[in-house]
């Protein structure tokens, strides 16, 4: 069976004028803190949004939002499912919010370490089986299916994220830059219509922020799957990123393309500064070669 078999295409579903995900007047307190405020945020289907913003904006507060870890006292968050359904997410519990089509990675890893590569993957993917706990224990034949099932969409997500040959490793004993991709495998072996990156570049070398940039869009453009990225890195956000939104103490000050979003002076005086400003104009001039 090829990998397009078992890692689900989305792709023929794309449609980047229809929001999957719609944040709408978002506020976030924590006692007197206001961590989001007001915050109004859409992801189109099959696009790749990054959310940028300075240390403490409240970019890994709203994905917290997003996916139930935290409950904003206001607003709300829709997700809009590729079969039509409409589901509110905003207080949801983070197992249903996957269920539904939301998967994560985390700014600080968060592996099995103790379990091979393979392993933290199968794991994932046994989410979605529906094989009850009796049928498993009696090994009946609908459960011997699934696990193999659950077992070869394992192998082709780690060839898929460039790990088919550290299967057998323990996550521990991986790369900084493999463990960043061991994360997405896991994301993506339930199966999600939406990815959510917190920061998926931290503390990997200059190839493998190449080779991760290349991993993104593979995502999207292969699996048809919508992205929403946090990264501090300009460079990795403007080669991958459609259109940008940024966050400054918890509201949003721009949203955009990215061409647009560097020019906003509103970024470029309350957030950027002139030295990320240069940043990001440098990033793109080397895109641009
Ligand atoms: N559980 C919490 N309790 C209290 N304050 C919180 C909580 N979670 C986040 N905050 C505060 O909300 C603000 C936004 O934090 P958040 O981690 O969302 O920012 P960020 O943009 O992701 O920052 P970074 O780029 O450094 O990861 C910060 O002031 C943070 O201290």
């Amino acid at each position: 069976m090829s990998n397009n078999t078992v890692i689900k295409q989305r792709s023929a579903e794309s449609d980047t004028a229809t929001p999957v995900i719609a944040v709408r007047g978002v506020t976030l307190r924590f006692g007197g803190l206001v961590c989001l405020s007001d915050v109004e945020l859409t992801l189109n289907r099959g696009e790749i949004l990054a959310v940028i913003g300075p240390n403490g904006a409240g970019k890994t507060s709203l994905f917290n939002s997003l996916t139930g870890v935290y409950v904003p006292q206001e607003g709300s968050i829709t997700l809009n499912s590729a079969n039509g359904s409409t589901h509110a997410l905003l207080g949801q519990k983070t197992h249903v919010v996957n269920k539904l089509g939301l998967a994560r990675t985390f700014q600080n890893i968060r592996l099995f370490g103790a379990l091979t590569a393979l392993e933290n993957v199968k794991i994932a993917a046994e989410t979605r089986q529906r094989t009850g706990p009796v049928s498993i224990m009696l090994g009946l034949p609908n459960a011997r299916r699934a696990e193999r099932a659950s077992d070869r969409r394992a192998h082709n997500l780690m060839e898929f994220v460039g790990l088919g040959d550290k299967i057998n490793e323990l996550a521990s004993s991986l790369s900084y830059g493999d463990q960043r991709r061991l994360e997405i495998a896991r994301a993506l072996a339930t199966d999600p219509q939406v990815l959510l990156l917190d920061e998926p570049a931290a503390g990997t070398n200059p190839t493998e922020k190449l080779e991760l940039a290349e991993l993104i869009r593979h995502i999207n453009a292969e699996l048809g799957i919508s992205v929403l990225l946090i990264e501090h890195d300009m460079r990795l956000v403007m080669s991958v990123a459609h259109r940008v939104t940024v966050l400054n103490f918890g509201k949003v000050i721009a949203s955009g393309t990215t061409a647009e979003v560097q020019r906003d002076p509103a970024v470029v005086e309350a957030y950027l500064g002139a030295e990320m400003a240069a940043e990001m104009l440098d990033a793109q001039a080397q895109e641009e070669e």
